[in-house]
């Protein structure tokens, strides 16, 4: 199988256990733990190289791939220390509306925005993705990035190159951008990522299993702490509109019936630094049980956020690539539906599971 060449947009916490995670399952070590899938239609984690960076942080840009995803401010958990070098050097970003709130307001940290560093083109993305010969790009900007996300999709298509939206910026399920990708022959999946074993896919399984027992699902809440860039920014609530659309559509997709909007809250809740990475989700769901009978669960997820991402995201690039092997175009439904939260079709977890080992196995031929 021949490799599959990345570009990464954003090097934060997502991309850095995404990176380490090449490097940890190139190593051998524990083999499969941790994959959903080793061999995906024939690629394996190993088969996948980072071949072009942008970021817009001057800690970042100008060092190999392999030192920025350990600069600050990402936090995020290191799980493979020796991360040989890429030789891919991350290069200055376009900036737009594509900036950390630690950089734009409060903020001690301006001055890293490269002041006097030219920002890149749209013809110089455009022509390092095909000198790199870019399979994918991946979209890691941080949440609100309306436009800055528009101007490397529009990159994306007109390189060519398959398009992975891991944020909560509608452009897979927006119909004007789906059908562009459509018309121009390239894939894209999304949008925004669902993690391994997240808020999102655990609060749409129960809601899933409230539907199929017959217990009427009457309110909830799943609220969010952390303290990573992802949840500093989302404590601006002008970034923050897109990420709850994704949230709480990803759970009333799968309930029996539609709640009132009263009657579920779901949202990124709280910044709190010292949780650097890790991202707690306290759930609850009332409902009504037999005989009109009430009850209630409550549940405690704690997990490491961007690892819980990179899980997902090595089996994205490998569906994006095969959708690109075999000339398909657009967004990527099976994919997207089990893959992100807010895909053009919404599937119950158990369908866009099995719709994605048919993908593969179809795709794979
Ligand atoms: O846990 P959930 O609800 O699936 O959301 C997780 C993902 O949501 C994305 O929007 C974030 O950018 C990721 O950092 C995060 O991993």
């Amino acid at each position: 199988m021949p490799a599959i060449n990345i570009a990464i947009v954003g090097v934060g916490n997502c991309a850095s256990s995404l990176v380490q995670g090449l490097s940890y399952y190139r190593e051998g070590a524990n083999d499969t733990v941790g994959l959903m899938h080793w061999d995906l239609g024939g690629y394996k984690p190993t088969d996948i190289h980072v071949v072009a960076a942008w970021d817009i942080d001057q800690r970042k840009v100008g060092k190999d791939v392999a030192e920025a995803i350990f600069a600050k401010p990402n936090c995020t958990t290191v799980f493979c220390e020796t991360v040989p070098l890429t030789g891919t050097k991350v290069q200055m970003g376009h900036v737009l509306d594509g900036v950390a709130e630690h950089m734009s307001e409060y903020d001690d940290h301006r001055t890293f925005l490269l002041a006097g560093e030219k920002e890149a083109s749209k013809a110089e993305v455009v022509a390092a993705l095909r000198e790199t010969k870019t399979d994918v790009l991946m979209n890691y900007l941080p949440v609100g990035s309306q436009a800055a996300s528009e101007f490397y999709a529009e990159c994306a298509l007109e390189a060519g190159v398959a398009f992975v939206n891991n944020i909560p910026v509608f452009i897979a399920s927006d119909p004007i951008w789906a059908d562009r990708f459509t018309k121009a022959g390239v894939p894209i999946i999304g949008d925004d990522i669902k993690a391994q074993l997240g808020a999102t896919i655990v609060h749409r399984v129960l809601t899933d299993l409230f539907a199929k027992r017959g217990v009427k699902l009457e309110r909830t809440y799943q609220l969010n702490t952390g303290g990573n860039t992802d949840f500093l920014n989302m404590s601006n609530h002008r970034r923050l509109a897109s990420k709850k659309i994704s949230k709480t559509e990803a759970v009333q997709s799968v309930a029996a019936e539609r709640l009132h909007d009263d009657n579920v809250h779901i949202g990124p809740s709280d910044y709190v630094p010292w949780q650097n990475d890790n991202k707690i989700c306290f759930l609850r769901m009332e409902g009504t049980m037999f005989g009109g009978v009430p009850m209630n669960l409550e549940l405690r997820l704690s997990v490491e956020d961007s690892p819980n991402s990179a899980g997902v995201a090595i089996d994205m690039i490998r569906c994006a690539k095969l959708a690109k092997d075999r000339g398909l175009a657009g967004p990527i439904d099976a994919a997207s539906a089990y893959f992100c939260k807010h895909p053009r079709i919404q599937m119950t977890d158990d369908l866009a599971a099995q719709a994605v080992d048919e993908f593969i196995a179809v795709a794979a031929e």
